[in-house]
């Protein structure tokens, strides 16, 4: 096994508070260093008391931190929506009914094509910082394509999950809850070997999404398979998501748009997190989401992209981090806290989204002295992948 030392780092952030060096929220420490092997993160401490290693990376007093974790995409898939997303700059408002055009291109699709795409994108998202990304089927809507999505997604990540319920497919619509029979029946059994969460677009607001029973039926049917839970909620309206999502002890509810008061005490009292998808609101021009009164009641949240073709086409975590702070009422740290250790809650993974010993070595440097150029910088490809073999 071979080591490498990190040097010259002028600031590390580690999400380690309890380190004895670091400061703040975002377990700081300047003038830094850390030794890695291939698996895993060795030591981390001062410069001047780094260990001998084999090689030796300096980064000359630029920022390092723990690659973000992207815990909410939809990336396997073909096809264009962008005359829908001008459509909605002109003011059309967004329902679902988009998703139907996607699952026409998707299910056109071959594997290869699929698999190519989706090794792009990838390529796309890790210049821009992300390490582990989370990858949802849901553009299939069929037994054999939400299989052969999820299988695809499970070459490129361990986060895998199946959205048979993502919205009722335009052949089922003359009998919905055939549909959730299906989801809950002889596609879970086909996806649940690829899959390690399940979800459901749980939204009363959407005439193609479902409601609080049929989503009910659908996690709790996923979660006996052994799949763990995650939601779709709150994202067009108040709604059912977030109360039903804390019920069923889901990892994540995501969207959280449009929350009640009860909605974050029911949060605040759970270990649901919370996950903030900006880029949506962004596209969609929507109303952001109130993540400040979300801290304020002690909850934890998660930044991520929902990269996809109709609400979101960016898969960039840098520009969710820069929406945070200018719109969602975020500090600089909170937000990179919500893009690194939080989104690792919302995956239930405590070997990414930290530095710290035993993680995974997951790392990118800024072009930067300091963390707080990410959203300074906003648009600028300031964040780079740190290769460690
Ligand atoms: N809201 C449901 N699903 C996606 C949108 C998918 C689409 O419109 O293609 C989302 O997370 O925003
Ligand atoms: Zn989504």
């Amino acid at each position: 096994m071979s080591s490498t030392v990190i040097t010259g780092i002028g600031e590390l952030i580690t999400n380690d508070p309890d380190h004895e060096l670091a400061t703040g929220q975002l377990g700081l420490i300047n003038n830094a260093a850390m030794i890695v092997d291939d698996e895993q993160i060795a030591w981390v401490g001062p410069a001047g008391r780094a260990p001998e290693a084999d090689r030796r990376i300096d980064v000359q007093g630029r920022c390092v931190l723990p690659a973000f974790v992207d815990s909410h995409t939809h990336l396997v898939y073909a096809g264009d929506r962008s005359a829908e997303f001008a459509a909605r700059m002109a003011g059309t408002p967004y329902d679902g009914g988009g998703i139907a055009v996607t699952v026409e291109a998707t299910r056109s699709a071959s594997d290869d094509e699929l698999r190519s795409l989706l090794a792009q994108r990838i390529r796309e998202l890790r210049a821009q910082g992300t390490g582990t990304v989370e990858i949802k089927s849901g553009y299939g809507l069929s037994v054999a394509d939400e299989q052969r999505m999820l299988r695809i997604a499970a070459e490129f990540t361990a986060e895998t999950t199946f959205l048979g319920g993502h919205v009722v497919p335009p052949e089922a619509r003359g009998d919905r809850s055939a549909y959730v029979e299906l989801v809950t029946g002889e596609m879970l059994a086909a996806c649940a070997p690829y899959a390690r969460w399940i979800d459901v677009f749980c939204e009363p607001h959407s005439p193609h999404a479902f409601t609080e029973d049929q989503s009910r039926r659908i996690l709790q049917a996923g979660i006996a398979a052994g799949l763990l839970p995650r939601v779709h909620g709150n994202q067009l309206g108040p709604g059912p998501g977030v109360r039903l999502a804390v019920e069923l002890g889901a990892a994540s509810v995501d969207h959280c748009t449009y929350l009640t008061r009860a909605d974050i005490d029911l949060l605040a009292g759970s270990d649901t997190v919370a996950t903030l998808l900006p880029g949506v609101e962004f596209c969609t021009h929507s109303p952001y989401p109130d993540a400040g009164a979300l801290i304020d009641a002690g909850v934890t949240i998660a930044l991520a992209t929902d990269c996809n073709p109709g609400t979101c086409n960016s898969s960039s975590m840098p520009l969710m981090i820069a929406l945070a702070v200018r719109e969602c009422g975020l500090t600089t740290e909170q937000a990179i806290r919500a893009a690194t250790v939080g989104a690792a809650k919302s995956v239930r993974r405590e070997d990414i989204g930290r530095v710290g010993v035993g993680c995974r070595p997951e790392l990118i440097v800024l072009d930067a002295p300091s963390y707080l150029h990410l959203p300074y910088r906003v648009g600028v490809p300031v964040t780079h992948p740190i290769k460690i073999t």
